[in-house]
């Protein structure tokens, strides 16, 4: 069965801010408190995304979550009207303010996992929101996701929506920044691996010492399980616990596949050489052949990737064939990183393409062109099948871009979330995005 790729990337919210809320995420850290333009996020996200649908790509958007999430406020305590709950916030807790107005669900790699129908038992896609327990401001972000996921993908003959994981450490779940599909063809049965920063129940396993690994095995094992993934098609791969001190607070921040390739660095896994016999075994057994780009350390180091976000590139497979690598600017300006991928794509290899674009204003928060996106390979029967008003075209682009231009503020700093006028503008905003998107009652405030 013929099948595509889909890119859904998340719409910049206007609270885009940056209250450096993810302790582990260097970026994150580094940016604390600065002013953020939420205007210039919305609008890079939007140019990455009118880009690829030009050149012929799947391209579909998640909007974004209602903000402040007065419900979490309220459950902390904090009562009276919502300009009332947002100052008293404000007053007491402007860190717990911060993590109701953040704009993280952008980060739709982060939404959830995925895995399409080839890959099924019942061979309906599946898709599992990731409870992302281990932050306070990403907690929360399931119920709404799966809210929009069960909108776009209604129909149950041919999806099921699973809620997320029970939010408890033991099955954190980052969702498909750390699931990565490998397959001959995106219509065909594939191999699913995931990778896990800890073991909840083996102590001993090896884990970070500095910085949270944000994703247990038994929450990947509960996702394939969920999904009715063949045992002999689902790959579980300890991330190297080292890198992840080193701020590779998920996989996609050192390694990312595409159809038979995997673009890796040599520290990204706790075994390098088991992990990959094992991943080439299996990719076998289904026809295709593991290619690896493995980068070595002494071309990029950890820190290089980490500041450059080298690998939180998308892996893109061109309608015409041959693969791009999509990288964020940041890549460009690292001498090291710069000179690699100029040596990557003429070797010869299956990367013959760079596709380079400016996403500062994510970047500052630690989320590069992959963090940005999240995965969903359809049939041409389940594309049509889903809600079309999602589907990037010219001219959604030319109606979301005067939409951010009339709601969005340029600039945003932290002391703004007191102002409730805020909230207001935002709830102003995402009313009139269902409009756009064909969406009716998306959100609580419109039910
Ligand atoms: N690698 C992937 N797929 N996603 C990146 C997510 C970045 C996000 N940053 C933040 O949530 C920062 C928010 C702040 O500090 O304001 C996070 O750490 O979860």
């Amino acid at each position: 069965m013929t099948a595509r790729e889909y890119n859904f990337d998340g719409l910049v919210g206007p609270s885009h801010n940056y209250a450096g809320l993810s302790f582990g995420n260097v970026a994150s850290f580094s940016n604390v408190k600065s002013e953020s333009n939420p205007r210039e996020a919305a609008l890079q996200g939007l140019a990455k995304m009118r880009a690829l649908a030009a050149r012929g790509f799947g391209q579909a958007l998640l909007p974004p979550h209602a903000r402040p999430n007065f419900a979490l406020l309220r459950s902390l305590g904090f009562t009276g009207s919502d300009a009332q709950v947002i100052s008293s916030a404000a007053k007491t807790s402007p860190v717990i303010l911060a993590a109701a107005y953040s704009a993280s669900p952008m980060w739709t790699a982060n939404a959830a996992t995925v895995s399409p129908s080839p890959d099924t038992a019942d061979g309906r896609a599946h898709f599992t929101p990731a409870n992302l327990n281990n932050k306070l401001h990403r907690s929360y972000e399931h119920v709404q996701t799966a809210r929009a996921l069960r909108a776009i993908f209604h129909d149950e003959r041919h999806f099921a929506v699973h809620d997320a994981l029970p939010p408890t450490p033991a099955f954190g779940d980052e969702g498909a920044a750390n699931h990565t599909r490998l397959c001959a063809d995106h219509g065909a049965p594939g191999v699913e691996m995931f990778v896990y920063g800890r073991v909840e129940f083996q102590p001993d396993a090896p884990s970070p010492r500095r910085f949270p690994a944000r994703q247990t095995r038994e929450a990947s094992e509960a996702v394939a399980r969920l999904h009715g993934l063949d045992p002999r098609r689902a790959v579980f791969i300890q991330q190297d616990p080292d890198t992840i001190d080193q701020g590779v607070f998920h996989n996609d921040v050192i390694a990312v596949g595409n159809g038979n390739v995997l673009f890796y660095h040599q520290q990204a896994f706790a075994d390098e050489a088991a992990s990959l016999d094992g991943l080439r075994r299996v990719l076998a057994d289904t026809g295709a052949d593991l290619v690896a780009v493995r980068v070595d350390a002494s071309d990029v180091t950890v820190a290089d990737a980490v500041g450059s976000y080298l690998f939180n590139s998308q892996l893109l497979s061109r309608p015409e064939g041959g693969m791009a690598l999509l990288v964020p600017r940041e890549c460009r300006e690292n001498a090291a990183v710069d000179r690699y991928l100029d040596r990557l794509v003429a070797s010869g290899g299956p990367i013959d393409e760079l596709l380079t674009f400016d996403l500062r204003q994510s970047m500052r928060n630690g989320g590069g062109p992959a963090c940005l996106r999240l995965r969903v390979a359809l049939t041409e029967q389940e594309a049509a099948a889903m809600h079309q008003g999602v589907i990037m075209t010219e001219a959604l682009h030319a109606r979301l871009v005067p939409w951010v231009q009339k709601h969005y503020r340029d600039r945003l700093a932290p002391a703004d979330l007191a102002d409730p006028q805020l909230a207001v503008e935002t709830c102003a905003a995402l009313d009139e995005l269902t409009g756009i998107l064909g969406l009716p009652s998306l959100y609580d405030f419109q039910c």
